[in-house]
């Protein structure tokens, strides 16, 4: 088992009863998993405890379980299991699927080729939706660093920090209000030549080793930043350029959703001009959106439980 690094032991974890819908689902996907052949299994559950172990016990395959609350007690022996908490509480279980798809294919333990299947559900314990995914139509686009030669590529780290930082930051707001944000990853020499400083640049002047995103000390930082009109300009390997940053790419030759405003706009134009990734926290709706190569790859949306 990986992540918590949890040992084994051969027993069934004791835990809340577990909904014969739930049950019945997980041992249908099962099958799914099996005659599909597909490379894995996913259960979208609350905590461990949920799981329906009893069902899993003669399923062979790789299992990845996404998690929304950590379970300190936990010690299931299984061999390829991995567990990855995504501790949002603002998005749906089927978007906390998705970003924990997300983490098992930047952790190298999803390929291209094969479809995962994922079983999910509203919150609480119930699983009640299969659904079979290919990740190359999600991620290829995110975790490819097969950029341009020369090209500053985006760390998956960077791009999953940055990730993170937009989804606390349309989630939590700032004082009490909802706020947006604009990060362009990666190909900063090109985004800077479709830039000009709105302000002057808060991050200016700082050592590089005190403005990188993947140093958590700086989240609090970037969030006050993201009040501030403009964008982010973060270089692949985390070292943030500047905030308050107006990007002047020509328009997107992508495809955006029409009525989105000027801020997808310029995200989907950068990524069409550049290398870069950009990642956006709509302040309207709270969805944060991932754009590449000028199209939308990934999309979260905030659920209903904000503060506003
Ligand atoms: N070219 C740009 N470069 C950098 N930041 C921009 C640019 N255009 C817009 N923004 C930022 O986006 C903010 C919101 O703009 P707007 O409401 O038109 O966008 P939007 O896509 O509708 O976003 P939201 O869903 O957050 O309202 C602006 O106040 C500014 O901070």
């Amino acid at each position: 088992m990986t992540q918590a690094g949890i040992q084994p032991e051969n027993r069934p974890v004791r835990g809340p009863s577990i909904p014969r819908l739930t049950v019945n689902m997980v041992k249908t996907a099962i099958q799914l998993t099996e005659s599909l052949a597909a490379q894995a299994l996913l259960l979208a559950v609350e905590r461990v405890e949920n799981v329906p172990w009893e069902a899993l016990a003669n399923y062979k395959g790789r299992l990845l379980l996404v998690t929304s609350q950590h379970s300190e007690e936990f010690d299931h022996k299984r061999e390829d299991l991995h567990i990855f908490d995504v501790a949002h509480a603002s998005l749906s279980r089927s978007d906390r699927a998705n970003l924990g798809l997300l983490l098992a294919a930047s952790s190298g333990l999803l390929t291209e080729k094969n479809s995962v299947v994922c079983v999910t559900g509203p919150d609480g314990r119930r699983l009640d939706s299969i659904n079979v995914t290919k990740p190359e139509v999600h991620f290829r686009a995110m975790l490819s660093e097969k950029n341009r030669r020369g090209a500053d590529v985006v760390r998956p780290a960077v791009m999953l920090r940055v990730l993170t930082l937009a989804i606390e930051i349309a989630a939590e707001g700032r004082e009490a209000h909802p706020i947006g944000a604009l990060f362009v990853i990666g190909d900063s020499r090109q985004v800077l030549r479709h830039s000009q400083q709105l302000v002057l640049n808060p991050f200016h002047g700082y050592a590089r080793q005190l403005r990188n995103v993947l140093d958590p000390s700086l989240a609090e930082t970037m969030k006050e930043f993201a009040l501030i009109d403009g964008a982010f300009i973060i270089q692949g390997d985390g070292t943030v350029l500047s905030a308050g940053t107006y990007l002047t790419p020509k328009s997107a030759s992508g495809s955006v959703a029409h009525g989105l405003g000027a801020r997808h706009q310029t995200a989907a134009a950068i990524s069409a001009h550049t290398q870069a990734m950009a990642i956006t926290v709509s302040q309207s709706t709270g969805t944060v959106t991932v754009f590449r190569n000028g199209s939308s790859v990934l999309s979260l949306e905030r659920s209903g439980r904000t503060k506003w």
